[in-house]
């Protein structure tokens, strides 16, 4: 196994503010960016491990940095120094004497361990020779547990809970790896849904969607209530009353303000809310759920970690769990979440609204199948349909499913060309946008 050499960070730009891709009540103006970072080694194919973690615009050069300074943590080392106990390859990560005080676990740095994780991850199944859903569904029940850290989560899950988990399903993964190859893992499409749209744009792409095949589709509130309400009704014009509509506020509304937006709201029969109220306000969920029932509460794209995914379930503040790929620290914990989220029987509907989220999540709902819930049921994955043409292995989608991708890794490598266009502020793209606007 090689040795990685250097670390590379790219501070990774895309203007998806002009079309208004991505925004809603929180977010009006999104540019959908990348912290990038190139893991080079002295593999003699010349192999690299490629991650990122996604931030909307400003701001994003402060994970770059924060990225940069973790390069100790790996450059010098061997893959096999880490692969050979990735639970405590994530430890050493996040557990740095110095850089641990700007978290623990949570904000930039962590946002930043995402991305670096995620790069070893990349590398690992690259020189394996397999997509890292297979790498993983690949790993006894043992192995796959070696790779989780549970410190924080034993009074949620045990390690000896957790190996349960999974030799469960151990007998039965052949199947459930079959049934994805042929007909993939549901997904839910919000591209029709986004803020800024027109309401022509948003009735064509509803009806786009649902002749795509999807069953499941999102839209955003949490700006004025009527007008919320007035294109609820619009897009049920659109797409009847068979497929499932969900909400997403964007972390709008204080706790009571939720409660009684959803009363209105549920006329037009929201399968979820997501993100009613602050992402850290667990208590005030729950308030939320126990009022909306039986409308489902969704959250996670912006919970820092698993501690707080943990209360999260320990308290019934949510019926859907929303992983993200690299708001958390990357694969190791997402499995750590994927395992409570099995133990308390709670859907995980991963986040993947943002430029690769869909590239990486599709792997995490696929091990999620085969080897820890072992179930689809009431689970999809977001599905935006942007960008993906600057990934070397984008998503597939058939039939309003994801079907799993086959290249080695993560999934995640930005073509070269794409990379450099967008570099922010000297990419051509961004000189441009200048020139054009002065
Ligand atoms: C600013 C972003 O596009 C968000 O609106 C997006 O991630 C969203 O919350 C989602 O659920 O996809
Ligand atoms: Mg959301």
């Amino acid at each position: 196994m090689p040795t990685i050499t250097a670390l590379e960070v790219r501070d990774i730009r895309f203007p998806t503010s002009q079309s208004l891709d991505g925004s809603d009540a929180m977010n009006p103006d999104p540019d959908y960016s990348a912290a990038y970072v190139i893991l080079k080694t002295d593999h003699p194919k010349n192999l690299e491990g490629h991650g990122l973690t996604f931030t909307i615009g400003r701001g994003n050069e402060i994970c770059a940095a924060a990225i940069k300074a973790m390069s100790h943590l790996v450059v010098g080392k061997s893959l096999e120094s880490f692969t050979a106990n990735m639970g405590e390859f994530w430890k050493m990560v996040t557990g740095d004497s110095q850089l641990r005080w700007l978290g623990p676990e949570k904000g930039v740095i962590h946002l930043a361990t995402g991305a670096l994780v995620n790069a070893v991850w990349d590398l690992y199944a690259k020189i394996e020779g397999k997509p890292l859903w297979k790498l993983i569904a690949d790993m006894s029940p043992e192995e796959l547990l070696s790779c989780v850290d549970f410190t924080y989560i034993t009074d949620a899950i045990t390690p000896t809970e957790a190996l349960e988990i999974l030799k469960k399903q151990e007998s039965t993964k052949k199947e459930r790896i079959d049934a994805l190859l042929s007909n993939g893992y549901p997904a839910y499409t919000t591209s029709a849904g986004w803020l800024g749209y027109s309401d022509e744009k948003v009735r064509r792409l509803c009806r786009e969607a649902k002749e795509e095949g999807f069953t499941h589709m999102k839209m955003k509130v949490g700006s004025d209530l009527q007008d919320d309400m007035r294109r609820a009704a619009l897009i049920r014009e659109e797409i009847g009353n068979d497929l499932k509509l969900m909400m997403d506020a964007n972390q709008k509304w204080d706790v009571q303000e939720a409660i009684d937006n959803m009363a209105q709201l549920k006329k037009f029969n929201p399968y979820w809310i997501e993100e009613p109220t602050s992402p850290d306000d667990i208590l005030g969920h729950a308030k939320i759920a126990k009022a909306v029932a039986p409308i489902k509460v969704a959250t996670g794209e912006h919970c820092q970690n698993r501690v707080i995914f943990k209360q999260f379930m320990q308290a019934g503040s949510f019926e859907i769990c929303q992983i993200d790929s690299c708001r958390v620290g990357g694969v190791n914990e997402n499995l750590a979440i994927l395992l409570m989220a099995a133990k308390f029987n709670i859907p995980v509907c991963p986040h993947a609204g943002g430029v690769g989220l869909c590239e990486y999540v599709q792997h995490l709902s696929m091990i999620d199948y085969i080897c820890i819930s072992g179930s689809m049921e009431g689970r999809v994955i977001e599905y935006v349909d942007h960008l993906h043409e600057h990934f070397l292995d984008p998503v597939v989608i058939k039939n309003g499913a994801y079907m799993p991708p086959n290249m080695p890794g993560y999934s995640i490598q930005m073509k070269e060309q794409s990379l450099e266009d967008h570099a922010f502020p000297s990419g051509k793209v961004w000189n441009t946008l200048q020139t054009s606007t002065i």
